[in-house]
């Protein structure tokens, strides 16, 4: 499992370990990792031209002394301090090692020798600010930010990307985009979160020996697929393993219903039930003849993929959420067919307009709050939350959170949401509680996706039909 931290939790951390060692040791452990991560990052160091932009706290310090590491090690390694306040003692080691400080005037708008010292950059680091930082970028160094961009030099984030929002995700005012984050101690929230975990890039952690608390928001990896994955055993039978009924599909759109079952089949169940319209059953026989069409006892629904909310079943969906026994997953057209009461354990598969429209917010505020929305309409609504995007977020009502870190933007294709629930309501089914049915469907759905899009552009059943391959590499590796 991946965790992620509040900047509280980590300074509180930080603070804890400080007082048990030398000062300066934590600084020093973090330069360390930097400057190794730098020398991977390149394959080289002698030789190579990097620049470091310095802000005014201890992330310039980090930065400074990973630069007098590289120097050491001979870097051609130039600072561009954007304070007149920046680490005395990293500056002074800076120096010794022989770094360059660039002396040009940020303000003065001249910055003729730091636009040559950038032209030239094989990589930049940003120790402009960290945990400590306030979203946004200041004139002079968003100045900066643009030309390292215009001359397409990659830049290498201290612990964050400077201007985003940490303990958010968000990126309510300007930023950078990182080719590489290199952080320290833990994950913080926005290494995880969109869009703020997109500037970050690949997220590199160097372990500085942190003591930590249960983490604000996790991410699955492969060995936690593999242990929480209802693996059929020598007892078990198709009911066991678990029944999904389906309610999904529309005369309108016949291919939610296929698709959804596509999902469904290729997760741990043992049956799948599709309850529906004759005409969208036999769609659904004509390509799945296992599907057991009619009535029965399920152990999950999975409801609203490809029905339009006016197209609904109002009594039926009331019934299935006033029911204790069984939970429901509440996707596409049911999502608007919500109202306030329910007593079924519910997980509601939206994208972010769809979210929107629950909660009576702007697509845009959703996409650029993603983890507060999911997080608010859980525990307002007292149900789990699979928000769809580049990177989902679940969202409980317990306050447990999962972001999935290994989306593909390949998955963004019509039919791929009917999939995801499908597959969902399978792992529902078996028995696994809400978060953690979501959280691996959301994965598996991604690792499905990147497999099938490695041959080339994707479609919804593509998807789909590499879900087994998938998951027997997660399974077996
Ligand atoms: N506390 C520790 O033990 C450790 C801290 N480390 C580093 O220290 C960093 C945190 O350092 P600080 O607490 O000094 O804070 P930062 O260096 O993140 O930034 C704070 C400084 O930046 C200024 N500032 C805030 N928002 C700004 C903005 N938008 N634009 C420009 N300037 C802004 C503030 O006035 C303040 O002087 C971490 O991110 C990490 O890089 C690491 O060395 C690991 C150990
Ligand atoms: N840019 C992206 N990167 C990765 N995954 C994405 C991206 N955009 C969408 N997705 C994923 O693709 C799926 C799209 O689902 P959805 O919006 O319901 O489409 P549909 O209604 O056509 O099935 C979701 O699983 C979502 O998380
Ligand atoms: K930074």
């Amino acid at each position: 499992m991946r965790h992620a931290y509040t900047v509280e939790q980590v300074r509180s951390a930080e603070a804890a370990l400080m007082a048990k060692l030398p000062p300066g040791t934590l600084m020093q452990r973090a330069a360390t990792g930097l400057a190794v991560a730098v020398s991977n990052f390149l394959g080289r160091t002698y030789g190579a031209n990097i620049v470091l932009l310095i802000g005014s706290g201890d992330n310039g310090g980090d930065a400074l002394y990973a630069g007098a590491r590289l120097a050491r090690r001979g870097a051609r390694v130039t600072a561009i301090l954007l304070s007149e306040k920046v680490h005395a003692a990293g500056l002074e080691a800076f120096r010794l090692a022989g770094g360059r400080v660039d002396t040009s005037d940020a303000l003065a708008g001249g910055r003729v020798g730091a636009s040559d010292d950038l032209a030239d950059a094989d990589v930049v680091l940003d120790g402009i600010v960290g945990i400590g930082g306030r979203p946004g970028l200041r004139p002079d160094a968003e100045a900066l930010v643009r030309r390292v961009e215009q001359h397409g030099v990659p830049i290498v984030a201290v612990d964050v990307p400077s201007g985003v929002d940490v303990d958010t995700g968000e990126t309510p005012e300007s930023h950078l985009n990182a080719a590489l984050t290199v952080t320290f101690g833990t994950h913080k929230i926005c290494h995880l979160v969109d869009p703020a975990a997109t500037a970050c890039g690949p997220v590199h952690l160097v372990d500085i020996g942190l003591d930590l608390p249960p983490a604000e928001v996790q991410s699955l990896q492969a060995d936690d697929v593999r242990a929480l994955y209802p693996v059929p055993h020598g007892e078990s039978d198709k009911y066991s393993r678990g029944v999904l009924g389906l309610m999904v599909g529309s005369p309108q759109y016949p291919g939610a219903a296929v698709m959804a079952t596509a999902g469904a089949l290729a997760g741990p169940v043992g049956m799948v039930r599709y309850v529906g319209s004759s005409s969208v059953g036999q769609a659904v026989l004509a390509e799945y003849p296992e599907v057991v069409v009619g009535e029965g006892r399920v152990q999950a629904w999975a409801v609203g993929s490809g029905i339009s909310t006016s197209g609904v079943d109002r009594d039926r969906f009331t019934r299935l959420i006033q029911q204790d026994d069984v939970p429901v997953i509440v996707d596409a057209g049911a999502i608007g067919a919500l109202g306030t009461k329910h007593s079924a354990r519910l997980v509601i598969t939206p994208h972010a307009g769809e979210l929107g429209q629950l909660l009576g917010v702007p697509r845009a505020e959703i996409e650029a709050g993603r983890l507060h929305y999911a997080r608010t309409a859980a525990e307002e609504r007292q149900l789990t939350v699979l928000l769809k995007g580049a990177t989902t977020v679940v969202a409980s009502p317990d306050g447990t959170t999962y972001v999935n870190p290994i989306a593909t933007p390949w998955l963004a294709t019509a039919g791929s949401g009917d999939v995801l629930a499908g597959l969902l309501g399978a792992f529902l089914a078996s028995g696994l509680d809400e978060a953690r049915a979501a959280a691996l469907a959301a994965y598996l759905h991604a690792a499905a996706g990147t497999l099938a899009s490695a041959a080339g552009p994707i479609t919804a059943m593509s998807i789909a039909h590499a879900l087994p391959a998938a998951t027997r590499h997660l399974l077996s590796s």
